[in-house]
C-alpha cells in the first residue's frame, strides 16, 4: 500500500542486535558497501570491560562488572547512557551502543554512539549505594572518559541521580566541572523538555504519519502497549491532538473503550494508583495480547523490545505502527506485516526526542545560552520533521520500508564523514 516490497536481505535473528543489523545491512548493501566496510561500520571502536568493587551499607565489600561500549566517534563525540539491571550483557551494550550512532546519525546530530552498563541489581541497592557504585565506575573508567558524552537515555527514572554523581566524579578527577560531559540531569534548568520528550517525539512522529496517509487525527483510533514515561507521554500528546486512545496497558492491566480514554483521567488514575492501571473502571479489561491485534488505526508498543514477532504479526490489524520503544518488531515479523502492508516506523526515528532535547541541552551549555521551552519544543518538532521527510522521501524515492529508509539515510552521514576522514587519514579507511 505505502511502499513497494524490498527483498529482505539481512540476517533474521532475534537478539536486538541482530534486529538492528539485518535492516542495516540491507541499506548498507543498497548503498553499494562492500562486505569489509559493512563489517567495520558494524564493529565498535572500543570495548572496555572493568571490574570494580564497593562497601555496601552493610559493611561488605562487593565486585561488580561493568562496560563501556564505544561504537563510534566519526560524526563527534559519542554519546549513550548507563543501564543497570542484573541481564545487562556485553552484546545488549554493544547493540545499544551501535543504535546510538544510527539514531544520531539519522537525526543528524554531531554524535557518535556509545552506551554503559553495569551488571548489578538496582532494587536492592539504596540511593547512596548506587551513587558509590556510579562513583567507583566512573573512576575505573575515567581515562577512557576525556571525549565522551553521556545521557539518560534508556536509564530508569528513579536512579536519575546517577548522573550527577558520574559528573561529580568525573569533575573530582580532572579538577574542574565539566557540565557539558553529562546530558539528562535531574535540575529542571539543564533538562528543560526532557521529561515528556521520547513520548512527544513519539506523537509529533505519528502524527506526521498520519498526514502522510491523508487521515486526520480525529478521525484515528490508537491502542497503546506501556503506560510509561513514554506511553504515558505519548497518549496525553496524541489525546490533546484528538486521537482516539482506544486501547491502553501496563504490565498490571489492558483496557479497552471503544469511545476512547480520557488520557487525563487516566494519568490521575495511575499517579494516584501506586503508577499502575490495574483496577481502573472506566475500559473493558482485555488481555495483553489483546490490544496488539484490534482493529484500530494506530498502534503504538511503547513497553518493551520483541512484542510483534512472527507469532503475532499475521493477526495485526493496524495500519500504523509506530515504535515507541526500543525493537518492538522483531525481523521475522516484517515479512508478514509488509505482506499486509503495514506501515511500521522505526524506533530510530519514532523515539528519538530523548536524544534530540540531551543535544539541546549539551548545545546550551556549549553556547552558553537558555532557550525556553516554546523554543525546545519547536526545535524538537523541526528536527523530527525534518529526519520524517527525509526517510519517508527516501523510501518513496528507493522503494523501500521505512525500517531501511532510516539506516539509508543514516548510512549516507556516516559514509560521507568517512569520505572526508579519508581524505586526511586514508590509509585508515581502506574499504573503496
Ligand atoms: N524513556 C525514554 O526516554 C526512552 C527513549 C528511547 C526508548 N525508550 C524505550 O521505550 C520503552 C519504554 O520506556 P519507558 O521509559 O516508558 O519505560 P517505563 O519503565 O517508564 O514504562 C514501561 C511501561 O511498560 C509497561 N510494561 C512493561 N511490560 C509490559 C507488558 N508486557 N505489557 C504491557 N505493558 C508493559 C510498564 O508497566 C510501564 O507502564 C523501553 O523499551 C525503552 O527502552 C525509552
Amino acid at each position: 500500500m505505502y511502499f513497494t516490497s524490498t527483498p529482505f536481505t539481512g540476517t533474521v535473528n532475534q537478539t536486538p542486535q541482530a534486529t538492528d543489523l539485518s535492516r542495516f545491512e540491507t541499506a548498507a548493501k543498497m548503498l553499494g558497501l562492500n562486505e569489509q566496510h559493512i563489517t567495520a561500520l558494524k564493529t565498535p571502536v572500543k570495548v572496555i570491560t572493568v571490574h570494580f568493587s564497593m562497601l555496601l551499607d552493610s559493611g561488605r565489600r562487593q565486585s561488580f562488572e561493568g562496560y563501556r561500549v564505544i561504537h563510534s566517534s566519526l560524526l563527534g563525540p559519542s554519546r549513550g547512557g548507563i543501564r543497570f539491571g542484573t541481564s545487562v550483557t556485553i552484546q545488549q551494550i554493544k547493540a545499544l551502543a551501535e543504535t546510538m550512532t544510527w539514531k544520531s546519525a539519522l537525526m543528524g546530530l554531531p554524535f557518535g554512539g556509545a552506551m554503559s552498563g553495569i551488571i548489578c541489581d538496582p532494587r536492592h541497592l539504596s540511593a547512596s549505594e548506587m551513587e558509590r557504585l556510579t562513583s567507583a565506575y566512573t573512576r575505573a573508567i575515567q581515562q577512557q572518559l576525556q571525549d565522551e558524552q553521556y545521557t539518560n537515555d534508556n536509564t530508569p527514572a528513579q536512579l536519575s541521580g546517577e548522573l550527577e554523581w558520574l559528573l561529580d566524579e568525573f569533575s573530582i578527577l580532572h579538577g574542574k566541572t565539566i557540565h557539558a560531559i553529562v546530558t539528562g540531569k535531574k535540575s529542571p534548568l539543564d533538562n528543560l523538555g526532557r521529561a515528556d520528550a521520547t513520548g512527544r517525539g513519539v506523537s509529533i512522529i505519528t502524527l506526521l504519519t498520519l498526514e502522510k496517509l491523508n487521515l486526520r487525527p480525529y478521525e484515528a483510533t490508537a491502542a497503546i502497549q506501556g503506560f510509561g514515561n513514554v506511553g504515558l507521554h505519548a497518549a496525553s500528546q496524541l489525546y490533546d491532538k484528538g486521537v482516539k486512545i482506544v486501547a491502553i496497558s501496563d504490565i498490571t492491566a489492558a483496557y479497552f473503550n471503544a469511545d476512547g480514554f480520557n488520557i487525563p483521567d487516566l494519568i490521575h488514575y495511575v499517579q494516584t494508583h501506586n503508577n499502575a492501571l490495574a483496577g481502573y473502571n472506566k475500559g473493558i479489561e482485555i488481555l495483553h495480547e489483546e490490544l496488539l491485534t484490534l482493529p484500530v488505526d494506530i498502534l503504538i508498543p511503547a513497553a518493551k523490545e520483541e512484542a510483534i514477532t512472527e507469532s503475532n504479526a499475521a493477526a495485526i490489524k493496524a495500519s500504523i505502527i509506530i515504535e515507541a520503544a526500543n525493537n518492538p518488531v522483531v525481523p521475522a515479523a516484517d515479512i508478514a506485516l509488509h505482506q499486509q502492508e503495514r506501515l511500521v516506523v522505526p524506533d530510530i526515528l519514532a523515539n528519538a526526542g530523548g536524544i534530540i532535547i540531551s543535544y539541546f541541552e549539551w548545545l546550551q551549555h556549549k553556547l552558553q545560552e537558555t532557550w525556553d521551552i516554546k523554543q525546545v519544543n519547536t526545535r524538537l518538532r523541526e528536527i523530527l520533521e525534518n529526519c520524517f521527510n527525509q526517510a519517508y522521501n527516501t523510501a518513496i524515492a528507493k522503494g523501500i520500508h521505512l525500517q531501511t529508509a532510516v539506516y539509508y539515510v543514516a548510512l549516507e552521514r556516516i559514509s560521507a564523514a568517512q569520505a572526508v576522514a579519508a581524505k586526511t587519514t586514508s590509509s585508515l579507511f581502506p574499504f573503496n
